[in-house]
């Protein structure tokens, strides 16, 4: 309960402390290709999810619903359980594989804080419950085989949609479980009720735009409201599970509308933005996955303007603001949802349902051949789905732009980081695999600098706050630096190499002013950034290397990619991360089998710039070297050395940022054989040193 200290007025609070008041929530869980989004991890996130109703889909995949199959036998046992004994994580891989990577020992509820039946008891139960587990894993396990041989020649985008209600909802009332000996625990005084469970596949045809996870979760909000209708949503991916339950109820508390209202109204927040956290990251953490600054820094920050950026999962909602409706400050008196048909499509259940604004629960034949219907490929034809309702289209972060469309209209946002964290996922920490990642954001955020959500142009002046407005400008125009970065590493230091002159002039007095106030605002940045994030100096370094291996790479492809779109009109793809259950990795012996990923290398066209920037850098510091115009003892006096040096140290100083991308091209061999990167520096310089004699008898 501590969580919600912070975050509500006392009202709320004791009006949430009454379970059957509490307000209902459909859960959303997406996941769209069982070989990368592996089912046992989407079946631990379903068996995390403690509220009321779930909605899991999957896209064609015959084998992800199988395993939320097996998993709904499952829960019933589970669910009783961490009831009955107060289990955290309720995700059951995390929970008996605790312990980063799985290698610690399992975690058992510290006795100190263990409020449930005797301690024997638990010991005894986490023991049948565990066994359970393992045969269902290993059942998944089996279809998954099963299925791959299965789907060689299947159609993943070209099949039917379904919806099929795996686990009715229950009652209101609690109902207690038995004694029984023949359960395998004991019931007796624990509330045995089920969340809804309901398995959607929508329609796909070739030919036919799917719109990624943006269309699945339109197809998601249709198909929940005719059959429960919660006020409240909550968006997970397949790999982020519930790590601590009580955040659900403390999200709600910030939209909770508050008797007398204010202009502070809870009543006008769209959305609350949970921060994302990951299990399974190296202990270094060298490609920047955990990006602290950006969440608790620039997210935290933003809450004190309009509220944070939708950044995908781990984000709930509220239903009404997902209709492309304005929030209670900016609507008419007395005006309410307006059903249109023009807007929403012509399901008269659908209409019915943005009518009653009220959860209900009916999964009756009729509401499920309505929500079957609803998740058609030709429902959104002519409706303004993708563009005013729902997740926007158009671009490959959805996320950043649906916020955006309810921010312009007046909607605010909120940021809570609960703690134990609200939920844990997966990233990758593959270099090739994390590239790509950054390229897809990049590009989706350029997608949106360019569409009708244009941050300078769209949105009232009244209702999109300035310094929001500005925030959202630089989220969709920030890999246009990659242009500069890109000049600023290559072309300084070609001068260097070719031999050409210049370099060893002296620097003038306002360049030298220029540059301290750069280095003085940079380090300032550093010392904020570090403060209000709370992460140490080393973390916040990584996070700059990094900054330079993307720029040069993926942002630089993402502007390229995106210029291609708006000149032909290609669409840009979204390529899905490989996702790993990162507490399942065998608990072997070393850190070594443990982020095995960390060390694959896979070359892809996105790292040619970076490397390039590299090389020129490595091999203008070895001709400045070669020359010897800054070794001291050749120089004519100490300050023509230094200014002599200053060029080197603008190498140097790009060379250690791509330390870490190096290390990426190496792999395994770059913790053994690290000289290898020397080898690299010769060969780099003797191909740069050949190109200008090339160039230079070129143009003589
Ligand atoms: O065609 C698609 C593609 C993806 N997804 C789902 O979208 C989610 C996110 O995909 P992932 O490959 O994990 O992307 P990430 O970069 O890790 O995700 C971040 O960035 C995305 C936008 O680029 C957001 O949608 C996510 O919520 C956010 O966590 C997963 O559940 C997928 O199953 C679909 O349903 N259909
Ligand atoms: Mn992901």
């Amino acid at each position: 309960m501590d969580v919600f200290v912070t975050t509500a007025d006392p009202d709320g609070i004791a009006a949430l402390d009454d379970d059957a008041l509490l307000p209902a929530m459909d859960v959303f869980v997406t996941t769209a290709d069982p070989d990368k989004e592996p089912p046992l991890a989407t079946a631990n996130t379903v068996l995390s999810i403690y509220p009321r109703r779930g909605l899991p889909r999957r896209q064609g995949a015959e084998v992800t619903r199988n395993a939320v199959v097996e998993a709904a036998r499952f829960p019933a046992l589970w669910v009783s359980f961490c009831r009955k004994h107060g289990v955290e994580p309720r995700n059951p891989e995390a929970y008996f594989n605790a312990g980063e990577g799985g290698g610690g020992k399992a975690k058992v509820v510290a006795r100190g804080s263990y409020r449930g039946m005797a301690w024997p008891e638990l010991v005894r139960d986490r023991r049948r419950v565990r066994r359970e587990y393992e045969e269902m894993r290993l059942r998944i396990d089996a279809l998954q085989a099963a299925d791959a041989r299965r789907r060689r020649c299947g159609a993943a985008d070209d099949h039917a949609g379904v919806v099929q209600v795996l686990i009715d909802s229950a009652g209101s009332a609690p109902q207690l479980g038995v004694a029984d000996g023949s359960k395998l625990i004991d019931l007796a005084s624990v509330d045995v009720r089920l969340p809804a469970l309901v398995y959607v596949c929508r329609e796909k045809r070739r030919g036919r735009a799917h719109h990624r996870k943006a269309g699945a979760m339109n197809a998601l909000l249709r198909a929940s409201a005719v059959l429960s209708n919660a006020p409240f949503i909550l968006n997970l991916d397949c790999d982020h599970y519930v790590n601590n339950s009580q955040a659900l109820r403390a999200g709600i508390c910030f939209m909770i509308e508050r008797r007398g209202g204010g202009a502070e109204d809870a009543g006008d927040v769209a959305f609350v933005q949970f921060p994302q956290r990951f299990d399974g990251v190296d202990p270094g953490d060298r490609y920047a996955n955990h990006n602290r600054v950006f969440f608790d820094c620039t997210e935290l920050g933003l809450d004190g303007l309009q509220g944070p950026i939708y950044v995908g999962t781990g984000c709930l909602f509220r239903r009404v603001a997902l209709y492309g409706v304005d929030p209670p400050r900016w609507r008419s008196p007395g005006g309410g949802v307006a059903a249109d048909p023009a807007k929403f499509g012509e399901s008269a259940q659908f209409l019915a349902s943005v009518r009653a604004e009220q959860s209900h629960s009916r999964d009756d034949g009729d509401a499920i051949a309505e929500a079957s219907a609803l998740v058609s490929c030709a429902y959104e034809d002519g409706t303004a789905w993708g563009r005013d309702v729902g997740w926007v289209y158009g671009t490959v972060t959805e996320d950043v732009a649906t916020g955006f469309c309810m921010h312009r209209r007046g909607w605010r946002s909120a940021y809570y980081a609960a703690a134990p964290d609200a939920f844990r996922g997966t990233v990758p920490i593959n270099l090739a695999d994390r590239l790509h990642q950054v390229l897809r954001w990049a590009a989706g955020s350029l997608e949106i600098f360019f569409s009708r959500n244009n941050a300078l142009l769209a949105g009232d002046r009244r209702r999109l706050h300035p310094l929001q407005r500005a925030a959202y400008l630089n989220t969709t125009v920030y890999p246009f630096t990659s242009l500069f970065l890109i000049a600023y590493c290559l072309f300084p230091a070609i001068p260097l190499i070719a031999g050409g002159g210049g370099w060893n002039a002296a620097p003038t007095p306002t360049y030298v002013a220029f540059l301290a106030a750069l280095m003085v605002t940079l380090a300032a940045v550093a010392v904020l950034e570090t403060r209000w994030s709370g992460i140490a100096l080393g973390e916040w370094w990584r996070n700059e290397q990094f900054w330079m291996v993307s720029a040069t790479s993926a942002y630089l492809a993402a502007v390229a990619q995106v210029a291609l779109k708006v000149a032909t009109g290609k669409e840009i793809s979204f390529k899905l991360t490989s996702k790993h259950l990162a507490s399942s990795a065998t608990p072997v012996a070393g850190k070594d089998r443990q982020y095995a990923e960390l060390y694959t290398v896979r070359w892809t066209a996105l790292m040619a710039p970076t490397a390039a920037a590299l090389a020129v850098n490595v091999a203008s510091m070895a001709a400045a070297g070669g020359g010897g115009r800054w070794w001291w003892w050749d120089a004519p006096s100490a300050a023509a050395a230094a200014v002599a040096a200053l060029p080197v140290a603008f190498n140097v100083w790009v060379v250690v940022h791509l330390y870490p991308f190096a290390l990426g091209l190496m792999g395994r061999r770059s913790k053994a054989v690290r000289p290898i990167l020397f080898l690299f520096a010769v060969v780099a310089y003797l191909a740069v040193r050949f190109l200008c004699l090339l160039l230079q008898f070129h143009t003589a």
